[in-house]
């Protein structure tokens, strides 16, 4: 079957061999991940001119190569799957682009040859990807997550296992997972003195998606092990607060109600999670001829329009909590900045925002009866 996506066509498995075991991976409901991906690359070239090389780690159908080529990348694309490298063979042909091919384990490729930007799109968890990433790549780690239960704390085990880290499942688990991924990632570049600087993630309910630009000196790695800490949640009055620095000090009860059920997440990425200029550019890198267009610019002005605060609050969760009616969005952020807080909407839900104000300043500034 030929599909469409972006500037290029591309022969992908028939939907219908989905059960085969040994069909070549194509999951049409990544394009949105895939369009922004272009924007991504788009928007990294303008900012790092010199970075030409690109690595698809994981190609299957070879489509993410094939569109970085198509943009003018000097793109490799590597699997295991001998059918895969013969369908990315074919898929750079069909296209009339130059590229590489390997049928490689690419963590055995990534120590041999050098490459600016690399994609790591496995199956489930990036993080037996992750040493071999950051120790060889140039400028650009761009990482997808399927796992998201392990991370966002609903399979607590897992979590702890293959992030080294706590997860919580609170009402922001999509935050608290895409944070954790972070955290490890974080962690393992500054083992090989790499420090990591995000400039766009995302979460959906599948996936959590980020792009990490690398500096190598070992004060980078240290500037990016600061960025790390812990977040005390309250589950109780839904109070959170967060500490700096690898060793974590929770409180024994709530500072808020005094009640003794507070969960502590960590070691947790608490900087930034994207750098907002740059996802603007990411919006203006989106064309038309990208199937989820709509979708991209939407989440990217979303996403660049986040204030910078390591979790946010979901207004329903909120009302809840409180036996009270929720209200408008727009209602509900206008009342927040009249009160003098910061505040905007997030891409992790339609009633979610951040917010630097407490859940008790929350109440007395966005209740009728505050
Ligand atoms: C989720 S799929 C990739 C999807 C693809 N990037 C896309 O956008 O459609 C994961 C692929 O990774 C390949 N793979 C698994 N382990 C690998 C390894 N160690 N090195 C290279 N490829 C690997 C699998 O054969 C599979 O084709
Ligand atoms: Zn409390």
């Amino acid at each position: 079957m030929e599909i469409r996506e972006g500037a290029v066509e591309i022969e992908v498995p028939e939907q219908e061999s989905e059960g085969v075991d040994d069909a070549v991976f194509f999951n049409p409901v990544q394009e949105l991940n895939r369009d922004l991906t272009v924007a991504t690359l788009r928007a990294y070239r303008d900012r790092e001119p010199r970075a030409s090389s690109y690595l698809d780690a994981m190609a299957a159908s070879g489509i993410r190569g094939v569109r970085a080529a198509a943009d003018g990348w000097e793109a490799t694309l590597c699997d295991t799957d001998p059918d895969a490298v013969a369908l990315c063979k074919r898929n750079l042909a069909r296209n009339d682009l130059d590229g590489e091919t390997a049928q490689r384990d690419v963590n055995a490729l990534l120590h041999e040859e050098l490459y600016d930007v690399v994609d790591i799109d496995p199956f489930g968890t990036p993080i037996p990807f992750a040493d071999a990433a950051f120790a060889n790549v140039r400028n650009l780690v761009c990482v997808t997550a399927t796992d998201t239960a392990p991370l966002c704390g609903a399979h607590f085990h897992s979590g702890v296992r293959k992030y080294s880290a706590i997860p919580r499942n609170t009402e922001y688990h999509g935050e608290i997972g895409m944070r954790i991924l972070l955290s490890a990632l974080a962690r393992t570049a500054a083992r090989y003195d790499v420090g990591v600087t995000p400039l766009f993630s995302h979460a959906t309910n599948h996936y959590v998606r980020t792009y990490l630009e690398l500096d190598h000196r070992a004060t980078d790695a240290n500037e990016t092990i600061e960025e790390i800490g812990h977040i005390h949640h309250c589950e109780d009055c839904l109070h959170r607060e967060h500490e700096h620095g690898l060793i974590a000090h929770p409180p024994e009860t709530c500072p808020a109600c005094e009640g003794n059920r507070v969960l502590t997440a960590g070691p947790i990425w608490l900087g930034a999670t994207s750098e907002s200029a740059f996802v603007v550019r990411v919006g203006d890198h989106v064309t038309d001829d990208m199937g989820t267009a709509e979708t991209a610019r939407e989440l990217t002005a979303t996403i660049a329009a986040e204030l910078d605060r390591p979790t946010h609050y979901d207004q329903h969760r909120l009302c809840r909590q409180w036996g009270v009616t929720a209200i408008g969005m727009d209602d509900f952020l206008d009342r927040l900045r009249a009160a003098g807080y910061g505040a905007s909407r997030t891409h992790f839900g339609g009633t979610t925002f951040k917010t630097e104000a407490s859940v008790a300043e929350i109440r007395a500034a966005a209740l009728d009866d505050g």
